[in-house]
């Protein structure tokens, strides 16, 4: 069974780029007015996740590998094609989908509802998600006022304790300090993972060697390689030389 069926799926920024931003730069220039710039982040592209499967991203900076996650995550619509997604998801990067308006705690409810938990299946586990993160002292501090491994930390906890079914990890090992790395890792090697599906985007070839069965390789915002992880290294790092 898929978890993630993407069909012809893609995504174009539209940015204007502006280089007269003062008045006298505006005035010598009004013939010239800024241009407007389309950036194709997410080439039309087609690909299959099944259930319980753990699957890589690669590329190089900018190739479109965050916005391909947003796509699949619900956080940004795809201009074209169709996308199907069995599941409930969660994006942990830093911070997305949370609001740093709100504290730890009105965080950790709204997520976790979204996640679809009752009122009363986040209460008991409230106290969990809080000392697995290691933030029993910030609970009700806004999250504006935590470093960004503080909120990788408080989503990652969220994620594992309120278990959604997709999840996309986006850069999990680079961020937080060594201890909670290491405790991420002993979850993510523990029978958590069993039956969930991952995506997981990573500069580190070790990460995605160890845990990814099959990889994508994205290069300039197109879908270049998605198969067994070796071989998407080896052309990742060919093209790298
Ligand atoms: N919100 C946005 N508005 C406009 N352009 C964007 C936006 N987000 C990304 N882009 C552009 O889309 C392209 C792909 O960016 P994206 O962040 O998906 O790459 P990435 O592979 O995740 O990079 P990195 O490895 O640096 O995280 C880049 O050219 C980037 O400038």
């Amino acid at each position: 069974m898929s978890a993630i069926h993407a069909k012809n799926i893609s995504k174009t920024f539209h940015i204007t780029e502006d280089s007269h931003n003062t008045v006298k730069h505006r005035l010598f220039n009004i013939f010239n007015p800024p241009r407007n710039k389309a950036v194709e982040a997410v080439k039309k592209m087609n690909f299959e996740v099944k259930k319980g499967e753990c699957v890589g991203i690669i590329g190089r900076n900018g190739s479109g590998k965050s916005t391909l996650t947003r796509i699949l995550a619900g956080v940004y619509k795809t201009d074209t094609g169709h996308l199907k997604i069995n599941g409930s998801t969660l994006l942990m990067n830093l911070g997305v989908g949370m609001s740093h308006e709100l504290t730890a705690r009105e965080n950790i409810y709204i997520s976790a509802s979204v996640l679809g938990l009752k009122i009363k299946e986040i209460d008991a586990i409230f106290d969990q998600i809080v000392s697995f993160a290691e933030l029993e002292e910030f609970v009700d501090t806004k999250i504006k006022y935590f470093s960004s491994g503080m909120v990788a930390r408080l989503s990652f906890s969220i994620a594992v304790n309120a278990g959604a079914d997709i999840m996309f990890l986006d850069e999990i090992f680079a961020v937080g300090d060594m201890k909670f790395q290491e405790k991420a890792i002993k979850v993510f090697e523990s029978s958590w993972i069993e039956g969930k599906t991952v995506v997981l985007i990573s500069h580190s070839m070790d990460v995605i060697q160890k845990y990814c069965t099959r990889t994508a390789y994205m290069k300039h915002g197109k879908l270049e390689y998605f198969g067994n992880t070796d071989k998407a290294i080896e052309l990742y790092l060919a093209d790298n030389f």
